[in-house]
């Protein structure tokens, strides 16, 4: 008869109990390893059978196109069904803002552009494109949301934060519905949950617990706050998660009063595991485990020590990603002396288990090509283009009250259109696109900025375009009026660690050359607010914050032009000075330069 854990009619606690059953000590060992795809060899996969692979930012099979993450996927998945079990694997990506490793994908704004659309519903509606998206290429697991509250912009990850008010990043938590699919209502608090095998996605609320209060914004640094700061501001988010059911979390690299939540028992077990009733399994970050030595010995040494503090702490797997035979030595290892207990081994393999049988990997292990053409289609582009309109938040308009600025007029002669981000996708994008910082150009297919202006504009309408005007062209005259886009290059984690918010590549010079002359708007490309100093405000016409809007650069002219109003708002306090940081709203003598929460309209001056 066929056993139990191959019975999709019997229950999922029956499966788990049964396979468990049958594991040995190494295979149980092994489900706990997530490996980097390099490395997700037949040994690693049949012989040993790793429970999960995962790709780092930027690490893509051949020419990244979907079909190719498909057969790499379904190659890796035949590999794992010929272990001794037949247990499939878990492959997890980073789809953050869409499917951003996979070229030709719809790419969505980054999550602080979402936070200033504050639409809960569009973000639910990005969680489902992307599901399909990611389901696409038969990867069935996505390393998001990041519920990150960032309470200093200097933090490289900053623009990965939906805002600095917890309450906002609750709302937006919608995206596991996306993701995941919508749970009953009498499901279970805590327990994982997938809606549908086909369309969606297992999410990964990330990084617990406060990677976005570190002091000074040092990327892994360290969060000084009391229990219920930390509960109110950075963990609230993850009661939400577990609400929709999210079926894994990740733990920060970052400590908590000098603690490395990495080996914290207190918070990865007592609360959440025990005193929020999670039942999904939780996963270190990218050889996070690595550094539990520090500083006492360097990071990636005594890795024993490490596997034991983690293991014994509540981490249920771990992304090694590339020491795998040394990580299933040592953890076999540590069960027989006893330093680690065969029971917390169980409840660990009990979650992943739990979690693979949920997501009905067992019943449908392979990429449905059927999927294949919705990366990157229509319906999604404008889902995405709708996120890019209502991201944007409009900061002046207009030196004086009674003339607006904005929107631009159509049928001018001649407009300038200038500065280093207008038109570039890979700087609108944004680090974990394509490359794990992002890059610069045509990294994927997308709309720039100026080619949804010269889209947007009459037939007779000149536009010029240098990407760094010179005086002759700003002299040369007749512009109605320029376009001044500038901001930051693409980043992601510690690269994108500030202590200098001020606009990158001289961009304050250009846009006080061009506005001298020229009536200009500045558009501010960044993950974070940056530097406006008040004589190039003054300068000014007119300032939109676009934050990283991704592919979908016409959202950005459907509110230039005037078919759709500025509906957004600030998610993050717009400091006046770096001296000021950490200011966020509640903060005593709160004295920004424009407050979490403003944002005109185009009738407002
Ligand atoms: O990509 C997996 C995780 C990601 O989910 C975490 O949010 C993030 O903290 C994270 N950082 C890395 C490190 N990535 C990396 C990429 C290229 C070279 C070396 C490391 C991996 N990951």
């Amino acid at each position: 008869a066929m056993p139990p854990y191959k019975d999709a009619s019997a229950l999922v606690e029956v499966r788990v109990r049964d396979l468990l059953g049958r594991m040995t000590l190494r295979e149980k060992a092994a489900q706990m390893a997530q490996i980097e795809r390099t490395v997700a060899s037949a040994r690693a996969l049949t012989e040993l059978g790793a429970g999960s692979v995962l790709n780092g930012g930027g690490s893509a099979p051949g020419d990244r196109s979907p079909a190719c993450w498909a057969d790499m996927v379904d190659g890796m998945q035949r590999l794992a069904l010929s272990s001794r079990l037949g247990v499939p694997i878990l492959y997890g990506t980073d789809a953050v803002h869409g499917h951003n490793n996979v070229f030709g994908a719809t790419v969505f704004p980054h999550n602080v552009g979402l936070g200033a659309a504050r639409d809960p519903e569009l973000v639910r509606r990005i969680g489902e494109a992307t599901a399909l998206e990611v389901r696409a290429t038969g990867i069935k697991w996505t390393f998001a949301p990041c519920v990150a509250v960032c309470r200093d912009p200097r933090w490289g990850r900053c623009y990965e934060s939906y805002s600095e008010d917890p309450e906002m990043v609750r709302s937006l938590a919608t995206i596991v519905t996306g993701l995941q699919g919508e749970p009953p209502a009498d499901h279970p608090h805590g327990y994982p949950f997938l809606g549908s095998v086909r369309e969606k996605v297992l999410a990964c609320a990330k990084h617990f617990v406060g990677d976005g209060g570190t002091d000074r914004g040092i990327n892994e640094g360290n969060t000084i706050c009391s229990y219920d700061e930390l509960e109110d501001i950075h963990m609230a988010p993850y009661l939400d998660c577990m609400a929709q059911g999210v079926a894994t979390v990740m733990a920060s690299h970052s400590k908590w009063n000098g603690e490395r939540l990495h080996s914290c028992r207190c918070l990865l077990t007592d609360v959440l595991k025990g005193k929020l009733g999670f039942k999904g399994f939780v996963i270190s970050d990218w050889k996070g485990i690595d550094k539990i030595c520090e500083p006492r010995a360097p990071q990636g040494s005594e890795y024993r020590y490490c596997i034991a503090q983690s293991v014994n702490a509540g981490m249920d797997m771990i992304m090694i990603p590339y020491r795998f035979e040394e990580f299933l030595e040592h953890l076999v290892s540590l069960v027989e002396t006893g330093e680690i207990p065969l029971s917390r081994i169980d409840d660990a393999v009990e979650r992943i288990l739990r979690v693979k049988f949920i997501s009905g990997v067992f019943e449908h292990p392979f990429s449905d090509p059927s999927l294949l053409d919705i990366i990157g289609c229509k319906e999604h582009r404008l889902l995405a283009r709708e996120a890019v309109r209502k991201s944007m938040v409009l900061l002046k308009n207009g030196k004086n009250q009674k003339e607006p600025f904005l929107p631009l007029v159509k049928n001018v002669k001649r407009i300038l259109v200038t500065g280093t981000h207008a038109d570039d996708i890979g700087f609108q994008c944004g680090g974990w696109t394509v490359g794990w910082n992002g890059n610069s150009g045509k990294i994927t297919p997308g709309t720039s900025i100026l080619e949804a202006i010269k889209e947007s504009v009459g037939v007779q309408t000149e536009v010029v375009y240098e990407a760094c005007a010179t005086e002759a062209t700003i002299e040369s005259g007749e512009f109605s009026y320029a376009v001044v886009v500038v901001g930051e290059v693409p980043y992601s984690e510690t690269v994108g660690d500030r202590t200098d918010l001020s606009i990158p590549f001289n961009g304050s010079d250009l846009i006080t050359r061009v506005a001298s002359t020229i009536p200009t708007l500045v558009i501010v490309v960044s993950g974070r607010p940056l530097d406006i100093e008040t004589q190039v405000l003054e300068k000014i016409d007119a300032l939109v914050a676009a934050w990283l809007p991704g592919t979908e650069g016409m959202g950005i002219a459907d509110c230039l032009f005037g078919y759709q109003d500025f509906v957004g708002k600030l998610p993050v306090t717009w400091h006046r000075s770096v001296d000021q940081l950490p200011i966020n709203s509640g903060d005593a003598n709160y004295d920004p330069l424009f407050p979490v929460g403003y944002g005109l309209n185009m009738f407002q001056s």
